[in-house]
């Protein structure tokens, strides 16, 4: 059985082999390509060489491709060798299925890389820098090589579709002849996986969705776009890619790529639109752009090409392959999308006008619309193996590609028209950037231009001054000058007018000369007369000067002479003043303690008085208490004594009808008599304190007369009054804390002794008292009275007055 598949019209013969046959190939013939309105769409079949796996299988291997490039022919038979044999069917009697299909172009397993390329893609290719949209697509059964011929290796002859584009688009990019030329190229790369797209350069950018814009086509939202300057930077992408590329281990490929991948490579162009226009002078329109404005750019054209490269997914038979579990999810989505693939291009090569074209069915439909059917150059190259095992999957890819051949595409240039390339804002960015540092950098001059004119006007100015101030120097001078010049004049007239001219010269003149000796003579005698004056003034003044410095010196002397006097002075003043106030002191205490003495000495008048009377009227005579009565005479002389002294002027005159006693002085008496001695002492101490302070003011006032003395005498001399140090006030501030100490000191003192003296006459009161019941009061009526002796020792003792300073003092 042999099948001529030959378009639509395959033929089903069973008598033997299939010979071509005139008008036997459809549209896909040579003849047929007549009709094609243009060249966009190109589909070439590539045979790879057999694989190890093919030549080591099971059964022995079978070769089943025939390849005719000059014919652009290639033939697939079950026994291919048998078809090829001159002179008609093969020997051994049986049918063979044989097709013949002719496309674009057909490589058999040794055509290389290189050549591929060449004669293949490089157009395409190109176009891109035009504006075209491109693309190339590789399609065919898994394990094929449809990798091998977009990628192949990196460098070396094996280099493949990707990296041969990428070197020719950078290649004519630097070796473009137009310098005002201007690319800029960017990459993106997806997969579909699964039908889910995924941008293999963003990671994580996944399940993304396509668009489309009547400006931009198709295009997948949110797809990063990088910019790219040179093959290099393309690989890495690529390589980068590679990594996130889904692929795996199958029956029929090591590393088989389980998703479609697609290399975006888009070139904006910009050149200058004067050069592509043929109006004269550089003028568009009429209209001279460049005399417009220098500074603006020249208007430019922008094209936007975009290179798509495809590496399909490979169909698989899964019953051949085995896939299971996920290799069998990927094969039954990878086998659906090639089969909406063969919809569409089913679709567009229907004779039905208007046929619907299912784009939307899936991913990669969508996204190959514009390379399948729309607006682009594309070469579909499709990929069989030679071997029979192969056979069927050949024949279904064949039949695709002869199929896909009837598609036409029309491609325009893209050109941006509407400012929205990146280029174009690249450009308007850079032009704004360049006009900026333009106005800058032009700032910068004008500044400096600026400058230098203030500089030289600043220097102009400077001369101007220079250049007055010498010329009013220069007239003073000349005003001098003319000014002597006229004195000079004057006096020669003056006194030529004295002489008598004879002929000779004036200054050789006896008379002239006589003259001016004479005058000589007088101006000498003047100045030396003045110079004398001059001598004697100048020995007057150093004379004054010295008796000057004498007399400051003795005026110094003085006034040191002055300082510690009055030091000394205010010292001596200090010293009175303290002993007038010790002096006070001591007298108002002493009134007090007289007060005193004579309020407990009334009080033992009236005890006495009681006493006296509780003997009389008493039944019981005590002796003791009359010896003790008797005593009280005693105590009677003694205020007898004090009253003449004037001291007991207050006291009772009850006490004068006390009665007189005799007998030995009692304690009391002998009380009375300390006391009184004590006042004469104080007397005696009072005249002597007055007697000094009288010494001392008359000290004083001496020294007053002195310091009178030496401050008139000072003043004499130096013509105005000397100022002294006054006593320092923290010398008296001193003083006056001493005094107030011993102030307190005396009040406490008193306060004391008022109370113990106040106890101590209690207790003789109570004890004279009880003295009729208790026979033990007596003895203690004389402690306690022993006691009030001592405490008016205590007393005088406490008031500085000792018998000692008493007695030296007088
Ligand atoms: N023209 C060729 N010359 C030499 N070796 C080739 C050629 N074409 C393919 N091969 C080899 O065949 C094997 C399969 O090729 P490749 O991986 O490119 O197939 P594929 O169609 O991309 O498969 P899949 O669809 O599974 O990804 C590779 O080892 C490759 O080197």
């Amino acid at each position: 059985m042999t099948y001529a598949a030959d378009g639509a019209e395959a033929t089903h013969r069973e008598d033997g082999p299939r010979t071509p046959r005139e008008g036997d190939h459809g549209a896909s013939t040579p003849s047929s390509e007549g009709h094609r309105t243009d060249d966009n769409f190109k589909v070439i079949v590539r045979v790879r060489p057999p694989l190890l796996r093919e030549l080591n299988g099971v059964r022995p291997y079978q070769h089943t491709v025939c390849v005719d490039p000059s014919a652009r022919k290639i033939i697939l038979s079950e026994n291919v060798d048998a078809i090829t044999q001159a002179g008609g069917p093969p020997k051994d009697g049986y049918m063979y299925a044989t097709y013949d299909f002719t496309f674009d172009r057909v490589y058999d397993q040794d055509d290389e890389q290189e050549e591929i390329y060449r004669q293949s893609a490089r157009d395409s290719v190109l176009s891109v820098l035009e504006g075209y949209n491109t693309g190339i697509i590789a399609y065919g059964q898994t394990g094929t090589g449809k990798t091998y011929t977009m990628e192949g290796t990196m460098d070396g002859s094996e280099r493949g579709i990707i990296p041969r584009a990428v070197e020719d688009i950078f290649s004519c990019i630097e070796n473009d002849p137009d310098p005002s030329s201007k690319y800029l190229v960017r990459a993106s790369y997806l997969q579909i996986y699964n039908d889910i797209i995924s941008d293999l350069l963003k990671e994580g950018r996944h399940n993304l969705l396509i668009r489309e814009d009547h400006k931009r086509g198709v295009y997948v939202e949110g797809l990063s776009e990088w910019v790219v300057r040179s093959p290099s930077e393309v690989y890495s992408l690529m390589e980068q890619g590679a990594q996130q590329r889904a692929t795996g281990t199958t029956k029929m490929n090591e590393i088989s790529s389980r998703s479609h991948a697609i290399l975006i490579i888009i070139v904006e162009k910009s050149t200058l639109l004067h050069q592509e226009s043929n109006t004269e002078d550089g003028k568009i329109g009429g209209v001279g752009w460049r005399s417009q404005d220098e500074t603006k750019e020249a208007p430019r054209r922008v094209k936007v090409g975009k290179l798509n490269l495809v590496d399909l997914a490979g169909s698989e038979r899964v019953h051949v392959t085995g896939a299971t579990g996920k290799r069998l999810e990927e094969s039954k989505k990878i086998n659906q999308s090639l089969s909406a693939l063969g919809n569409v291009i089913a679709a567009l090569t229907d004779q039905r006008p208007r046929a619907h074209i299912p784009y939307r069915d899936s991913k990669v439909t969508r996204i190959l619309e514009d390379s399948v059917g729309g607006n682009c150059r594309t070469t579909m190259i499709c990929l069989i193996s030679p071997a029979l095992e192969s056979f069927a999957e050949s024949v279904s890819t064949l039949k695709f590609a002869n199929r896909a051949k009837r598609i036409r595409n029309e491609a325009h240039v893209n050109e941006d028209l509407d400012q929205r390339t990146l280029l174009r804002k690249y450009e308007r960015e850079l032009r704004r950037l360049k006009s900026e540092l333009k106005q800058r950098s032009k700032d910068l001059v004008d500044k400096r231009k600026l400058l230098e004119v203030e500089e030289q006007k600043r220097r102009a100015e400077r001369d101007k001054l220079a250049a007055i101030t010498a010329l009013e120097k220069r007239s003073r001078e000349f005003m001098r000058e003319k000014t002597e010049k006229r004195r000079l004049e004057t006096r020669i007239s003056g006194m030529q007018s004295q002489l008598l001219f004879g002929g000779k010269k004036l200054e050789d003149s006896p008379a002239f000369r006589n003259l001016l000796a004479k005058e000589h003579r007088r101006m000498r005698g003047e100045y030396e007369g003045r110079l004398r004056e001059l001598e004697r003034e100048r020995q007057s003044v150093e004379q004054d000067r010295a008796q000057v410095d004498h007399y400051k010196s003795l005026l110094l002397k003085q006034r040191d002479i002055m300082i510690a006097l009055t030091a000394r002075l205010n010292e001596r003043d200090e010293q009175l003043l303290a002993l007038q106030e010790e002096l006070d002191a001591v007298e108002k205490h002493q009134r007090q303690l007289e007060d005193v003495l004579d309020h407990k000495t009334s009080e033992l008048i009236h005890l006495r008085k009681a006493a006296v009377e509780h003997t009389t009227t008493s039944t019981t005579k005590d002796t003791a208490l009359g010896s003790a009565l008797g005593e009280w005479k005693q105590v009677d002389e003694f205020r007898e004594s004090l009253g003449r002294n004037g001291y007991l002027e207050n006291i009772d005159n009850d006490q004068n009808s006390s009665p007189s006693r005799d007998g030995q002085p009692s304690m009391v008496n002998q009380l009375e008599d300390r006391v009184a001695s004590l006042k004469q002492q104080h007397e005696h101490l009072r005249k002597d304190v007055e007697a000094r302070l009288e010494e001392k003011n008359h000290l004083i006032e001496s020294t007053r007369q002195e310091n009178r003395q030496l401050r008139e005498l000072l003043s004499r001399s130096s013509g105005s009054p000397t100022s002294f140090d006054p006593i320092s006030a923290r010398e008296v501030q001193s003083l006056r804390e001493q005094c107030n100490i011993r102030k307190k000191e005396r009040e406490a003192l008193k306060t004391i002794l008022n109370s113990k003296m106040k106890r101590m006459v209690d207790d003789v009161a109570c004890t004279i008292k009880d003295y009729g019941h208790q026979e033990q009061a007596h003895s203690r009526l004389m402690a306690q009275v022993q006691a009030l002796g001592q405490l008016l020792n205590a007393t005088v003792g406490a008031l500085g007055l000792s018998d000692r300073d008493v007695a030296s003092r007088q």
